[in-house]
């Protein structure tokens, strides 16, 4: 059983004062746009958000395929990497895909692969360039989550430190390039980047 995590607590400071997870892209709001798409490699499907934010979330996911659970910030604000450990802390699929609510163009075959890379090991996380991706990467869901909960015990915040922790296989340039297009990282955080991402669908 594969699980997908969308990760959707930020404040969205860069878009304005209206929360980008659910603004519309073209017709469909963002997030719709990544459930859409990372709905069609897994069995189930995992919102992480603040509680403020799930009405508008749940309309905007209305009638999907999958019922999203909902995986609240009991403490807001404490970064992606708080938000990922909760998102795994729902699921019941031993591996999770985590996706960043702004990454609308995100590859399903991509996560598919990840999922397979990810395989006897504890993630599979691509770096396509110098930063690891690891808002679009395949979890072991108990071991990340056990290892964000260690990396926020040290103090740390950077969302690559618990990998150091894990066994985990990186997914190159090369074999990024061979499955999917650079554009399935791409994430959309001011209102120019949605304008202009908009007349791509
Ligand atoms: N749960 C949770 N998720 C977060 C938090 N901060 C960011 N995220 C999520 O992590 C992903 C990447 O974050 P950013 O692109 O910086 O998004 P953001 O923080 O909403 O936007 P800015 O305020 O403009 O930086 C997005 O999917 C956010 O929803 C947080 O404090 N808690």
């Amino acid at each position: 059983m594969r699980a997908g995590v969308i990760v959707a607590g930020g404040r969205s400071t860069r878009f304005g004062d209206s929360d980008k997870a659910v603004a519309e892209l073209s017709g469909t709001p963002m997030i719709r746009r990544v459930a859409d798409r990372l709905g069609q490699v897994v069995d189930e499907l995992v919102v992480n958000c603040r509680d403020d934010q799930v009405d508008a979330i749940d309309a905007a996911l209305s009638g999907h395929a999958f019922d999203p659970a909902f995986a609240l910030d009991e403490d807001p604000d404490q970064g992606p990497m708080a938000g990922i450990a909760t998102g795994l802390g729902a699921v019941e699929g031993e591996y999770a895909a985590v996706v960043a609510c702004d990454m609308p163009f995100v590859d399903p075959a991509f996560i598919s692969y990840l999922f397979e890379r990810a395989a006897s090991h504890e993630a599979a996380v691509p770096r396509p360039d110098e930063w690891f991706q690891t808002t679009q990467a395949v979890y072991h869901a108990d071991a990340m989550r056990a290892a964000c909960r260690r990396a926020l015990e040290r103090g740390e915040h950077k969302v690559v430190e618990p990998i150091f922790d894990l066994d985990y296989v990186v997914v190159e340039r090369e074999d990024v390039l061979e499955h999917t297009s650079l554009e399935t990282f791409e994430n959309l955080n001011t209102r120019e980047e949605f304008e202009a991402a908009a007349e791509r669908f």
